[in-house]
Order: C-alpha cells, then structure tokens, then sequence
C-alpha cells in the first residue's frame, strides 16, 4: 500500500472529502496526525491528564500526576519527567506557555474575587445574522481601549478554557514562525489551519450568543498578550484569532480518556491534516488517539473512489438524533445510506 492511498478533492455534496486511490484492506492505517496545532485539557482535569502525552491518571490506576513544572502557578502536571522535558523543549518555547497558562489563572482569579462588577456583556446580534453584521463586531472591538483589570468582562469556565486553547494555538503560530523546532511542523502549518472550513457564519447564525462569547475571549486574550510580547503581533488586529474560531467549530476533536469515544472528555485539540474527514453515519475510518498523535484506520476494506469518513456523533444515537447534532454541531443535514434506511420520521422520507 501506498505511504498515502488517499486523495482530497471535492465532493458531489459540497466541500472536500478525502478519497481512496487504490484498494485499502480492512484495519489498515491510512494516515497518522502527529500532534495538534492546538489543544487545551479542561481546567478540572490539569492534575490527571499528562500536559505533553494526554495520558489519563485514572488510567494508570493514579488518581493524579504528580510531576509538575518548577515555576508555581503555570497549572501543567506530567505522567513522565520524560513527558516534562519534552514538553520544556518543543512545547514550552521562550518559555511562552508557562507565561500565558500563569497570566490566564492569575486573571481568572482576580475576576472571580470581583465577580458581580465585570462590564456589561456585549448584546447578541438579533437575527438575521449577516457577514457584514459579525465583520462590524470585530471591527469595533479590536478599536476598544483594553479595560483596566478591574472592569474585563468576566469569563465563564468554558470561556476561560476556550481562551486556554486560543493562547496555544498563538504559541505554535510563534514557534511555527522561528522555524527552530524540527517537530513543530508535524501539527500542520498556518497555512494549512487557513485551509480548513470556515465555520464563522453558521455558528454565529445558530447561536448568535457565540459573538459576544468570542469578543469577550479576546479582550481578555489581548490583556494576557500584554504581558507575553513575542505573541503581540498575531493580536496586532483581530485576524488570526477569529481564524482560529472560525475552523475551531467543526473541525475539532474532543479528547476522551482511554482514547474511547463517548467516555469521558477531558479537552479537545485540533488536529489540522485530521479535519478533511467527512462524516458517516456507518464510517469506513475510525479514529484513535495515541498520545499526541491521533490515527486514523479502516474499519473494512474500501475500493478505489470510495470516500473515507469517520464519524462524528455517537452511532448508537437514533437517525433523529444524530441528524440533529450534525445540524447543530456541523451545519449539514446527513444523506448517509444508513440514514436513508433508518428514514423513519426523516423530513422528506
Ligand atoms: C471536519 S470538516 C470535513 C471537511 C470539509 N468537508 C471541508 O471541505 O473542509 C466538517 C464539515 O464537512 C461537511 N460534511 C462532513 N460530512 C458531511 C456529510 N456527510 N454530508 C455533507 N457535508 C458533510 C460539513 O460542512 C461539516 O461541517
């Protein structure tokens, strides 16, 4: 077999997928994302999970790591003190995540001793949601004078932690661009992260309150950038963040222990050369994290133009289920074979 026995191009439906060129057996890996562009581990699981590997403690039969960085506060722990010293060389440039995952918790402190006295949030766009409309929301707020500590908009867990991943995918674009780490291209370039679909209008349209979620994170990214200026000139407009936003719905993955789907999620990571698999409800691929790299494997064996999709729902969920998060979630209305033979109470069946 082919290194690659695949193909992107585009799709009858729409969009691109990606396409067997030659016949690929059952069980055989067709391609291997070396580790994500970015990615954050939820804050209430920083103890369990290996900052550098995504090993679960519970896994290991530990109910926490417990190797963590010299510098107090930086809230990373390891399964390895090899995991750590990787992590110092490739991960920890210009010692850069330290510094923003400290800003980040020192800020979320703050705003949770005042909490009650934040700015009012921003108002969600009222439908119906145009480009020009979310254009003009950017526009405005990258000309805001950054507020004082003491009046930022108070972000909610999920904010804080979206803010998290943000600030790592800032950190590869930096390391991306000193073009010192052998290994940092292995995630995908920016280039590559541009490529991706672009999610922005959907999202916005189908929850409009994600705007002013977004406007927040950012004012508060750009106080965190402040005190980090090697990160200062991917915020010097608000470009690179909202293009990291706009792929971020849709094209992540979430990130489970064991490594099995529908357990437990402790974060979710993108993986940049991983998000040109469409979706199928009886899927030809199936996908397996092994430490930071995410595999991807045939679960049959595929002809020749046949086209290769994981799945993105739980397929134990019903056909009105699963249409429904792949609505809400991925903006499409599956037309999948197994969706046509389970058609019952399928709109148009
Ligand atoms: C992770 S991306 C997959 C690659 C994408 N098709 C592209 O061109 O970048 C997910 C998006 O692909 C599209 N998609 C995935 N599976 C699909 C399907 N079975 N039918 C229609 N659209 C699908 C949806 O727009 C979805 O939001």
């Amino acid at each position: 077999m082919n290194p690659t026995p695949f193909l992107r191009q585009s799709t009858w439906y729409g969009g691109r997928g990606i396409f067997a060129t030659q016949p690929i057996p059952a069980s055989a890996l067709v391609h291997t994302s070396a580790a994500p562009y970015a990615s954050v581990i939820y804050r209430h699981f920083r103890k369990e999970v290996c900052g550098h590997c995504f090993a679960y403690s519970f896994d290991a039969r530990r109910s926490t790591w417990n190797i963590k960085l010299e510098a107090a506060g930086t809230g990373i722990w390891f399964c390895s003190e090899a995991c750590r010293d990787e992590w110092l060389q490739t991960e920890n440039v210009g010692e850069l995540v330290e510094a923003v995952n400290i800003g980040v918790d020192r800020l979320a402190k703050n705003m949770g001793k005042r909490s009650g006295q934040s700015t009012p949030p921003v108002a969600s766009p009222s439908p119906p949601v145009t480009q020009e409309l979310i254009d003009e929301a950017w526009v405005a707020a990258e000309s805001t004078p950054l507020p004082r500590d003491a009046a930022l908009p108070a972000l909610d867990e999920i904010e804080l932690d979206t803010a998290r991943f943000i600030l790592s995918a800032l950190v590869r674009r930096y390391i991306q661009d000193l073009d010192i780490t052998p290994s940092s291209l292995a995630s995908g370039s920016w280039t590559d992260l541009l490529e991706l679909q672009n999610n922005e209008l959907p999202l916005i349209r189908g929850r409009p309150e994600a705007l002013s979620s977004h406007l927040r994170v950012y004012t508060f990214v750009r106080h965190i950038v402040r005190g980090v200026p090697a990160l200062a000139p991917y915020l010097a407009t608000s470009e690179t963040i909202r293009a990291v936003f706009a792929r971020e719905q849709g094209n992540v993955f979430g990130m489970y222990e064991a490594s099995k789907e529908g357990e437990e999620m402790f974060g979710w990571s993108m993986y940049v050369s991983a998000s040109f698999f469409n979706h199928d409800c009886a899927p030809n691929i199936r996908k397996e994290r092994v430490g930071r790299a995410m595999r991807f494997y045939t679960t049959r064996d595929v002809a020749v133009g046949e086209e290769l999709c994981t799945s993105y729902v739980d397929l134990t969920d019903d056909v009105m289920e699963r249409r429904k998060q792949l609505s809400l979630n991925w903006y499409f209305d599956c037309i999948c074979k197994r969706c046509e033979n389970e058609g019952e109470g399928v709109p148009g069946k």
